[in-house]
């Protein structure tokens, strides 16, 4: 049986068992990506690549209920957030599509040495291994700043989620990207080591998990290849005793739930002041406890499955070792009998540094809730985590949100928000949830040569 299945997990039904590729079309592939970083298209004029990213905008957006609908069957995610994530992709295509050439300028340098400067080139062939909870953003990241530079991709999606793979190397085609500019490759991880080996692979760029992002690091690392990580995350919503507790226990509840959890910048571990902890646990119980499970693309449904059979037999033993380990379930803590992978949103309290639970990832429906008697255990409890992705820090003080968020250490910290994500605003992280940063300006220099030039004064 293929490794690359289609499964709707709301109703485990099979959609579509998809060919591998055998190392003859992965070589070919790299082969024919090799040849277009040497050719004109990459090295030449920005424009025609600029032009390719304003069509594929267009094209999504023209397209944007078919891929959503191809998204929610394929890893669960509700209809109506699977078309946030096509909007979103859209937006990543047409910010670098106006913003790339900018951000590509050459950087005049002050020096007495001479007349200096740097310049942005395309380094090679990258490989991008990408993760299914969101099919087509994650891909989107890697491809607008890449194709924009000049650097061709090769690209290994997840293995459930080989739909929105082949449809979006088949828009990037549609836009009018020669072939060896995005190539979806069905292939297992000994051949992407083997890619990542190839002198014509020059980088590599990994959303996933840290078990992915260290085999694949050390990989790179072995063959002297750039990487970017962007891994797991344990991220804070801190609920101080001055926030806005509706809003906050809406954003919450939100953040927890959306994409049935399964977000590495969701909200996870809540730490609550000790004044409103009480009042913010009955009303975000009340919030967590109305989902009501369903077909992800039923309007009225409001907690789709997880993504597979897998991540939900995960998350259920992951809860049960929890438990064993002393945490108390407040409610919740099951998987919902019946057809599909769905599970109950749950809170779990309780939880000390001597359960291993108290350091891992739900990446599920289940919230970590802490009580925290000032800003500085907040902050204690915050920064004890073998993670550094996002947050959020929920005060009418500003001036204290902005202290905390100095303080937190995470590559991103959110003021009065739920973590979130747009093309113009860095995105990525420090300790085990990985390293390098995805979209803004940042983004796009992540797998260029920043070449220095210097004329002799
Ligand atoms: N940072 C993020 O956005 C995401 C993080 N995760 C984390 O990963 C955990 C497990 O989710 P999975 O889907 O199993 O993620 P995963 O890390 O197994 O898969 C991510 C990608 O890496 C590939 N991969 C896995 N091992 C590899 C290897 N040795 N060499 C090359 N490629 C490899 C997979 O095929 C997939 O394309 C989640 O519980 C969550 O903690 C998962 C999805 C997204
Ligand atoms: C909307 C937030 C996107 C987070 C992407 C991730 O889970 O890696």
């Amino acid at each position: 049986m293929s490794a690359y299945q289609s499964i709707n997990p709301a109703n485990n039904q099979l959609l579509k068992a998809w060919n591998e590729h055998d190392d003859a079309y992965a070589q070919q592939a790299l082969k024919t990506a090799d040849e277009l970083f040497h050719s004109a298209w990459s090295k030449g004029d920005i424009q025609p690549r600029l032009q390719v990213l304003h069509r594929l905008a267009d094209l999504i957006d023209q397209r944007a209920e078919e891929l959503a609908t191809i998204a929610s069957k394929e890893m669960g995610k509700l209809i109506g957030q699977s078309r946030g994530e096509v909007k979103i992709c859209s937006q990543i295509a047409r910010y670098y599509a106006e913003h790339a050439a900018t951000f590509l300028q050459p950087q005049p340098y002050q020096s007495d040495v001479g007349d200096a400067w740097l310049e942005y080139h395309p380094i090679g062939v990258i490989v991008a291994v990408e993760p299914w909870n969101f099919p087509y953003y994650q891909l989107m990241r890697v491809l607008a700043p890449n194709l924009a530079l000049g650097n061709p991709v090769l690209a290994k999606h997840a293995n459930i989620v080989p739909h929105c793979a082949d449809v979006f190397e088949k828009l990037v085609a549609e836009a009018g990207a020669p072939q060896g500019a995005w190539t979806n490759l069905f292939i297992s991880t000994d051949q992407v080591a083997d890619l990542i080996a190839d002198h014509r692979v020059q980088g590599v760029a990994l959303t996933g998990s840290e078990r992915a992002g260290s085999a694949v690091a050390e990989q790179a690392g072995k063959h002297l290849k750039k990487s970017t990580l962007e891994l797991g995350g344990n991220d804070v919503f801190v609920v101080l005793d001055d926030a806005d507790i509706d809003e906050a226990v809406r954003q919450g509840a939100q953040g927890r739930l959306s994409n049935c959890g399964q977000v590495c910048t969701a909200a996870k571990r809540f730490i609550l002041h000790e004044k409103i902890a009480d009042t913010f646990m009955a009303k975000f119980s009340a919030a967590l406890q109305s989902a009501t499970p369903g077909d992800p693309l039923d309007e009225k449904t409001t907690l789709g499955p997880l993504s597979s059979k897998d991540a939900r037999e995960r998350l259920v033993k992951q809860v049960d070792d929890a438990v064993k380990h002393g945490a108390r379930v407040e409610f919740g803590g099951r998987a919902i009998e019946g057809v599909g992978c769905y599970y109950q949103p749950t809170v779990l309290t309780g939880l000390t540094p001597e359960n291993p639970a108290y350091y891992q990832e739900f990446f599920g429906p289940v919230a970590q809730v802490y009580v925290v008697a000032d800003d500085r255990a907040a902050v204690a409890l915050a920064n004890d985590s073998n993670y550094g992705l996002g947050g959020s820090v929920w005060t009418k003080d500003i001036t204290r949100g902005r202290k905390m968020a100095s303080q937190i250490e995470t590559g991103m910290v959110f003021i009065n928000s739920q973590s979130d994500t747009s093309a113009e605003l860095p995105f990525g992280g420090v300790k085990r949830s990985g390293y390098g940063r995805e979209l803004s300006d940042l983004g796009i220099k992540e797998f260029a040569n920043q070449k220095l030039v210097v004329v002799a004064g």
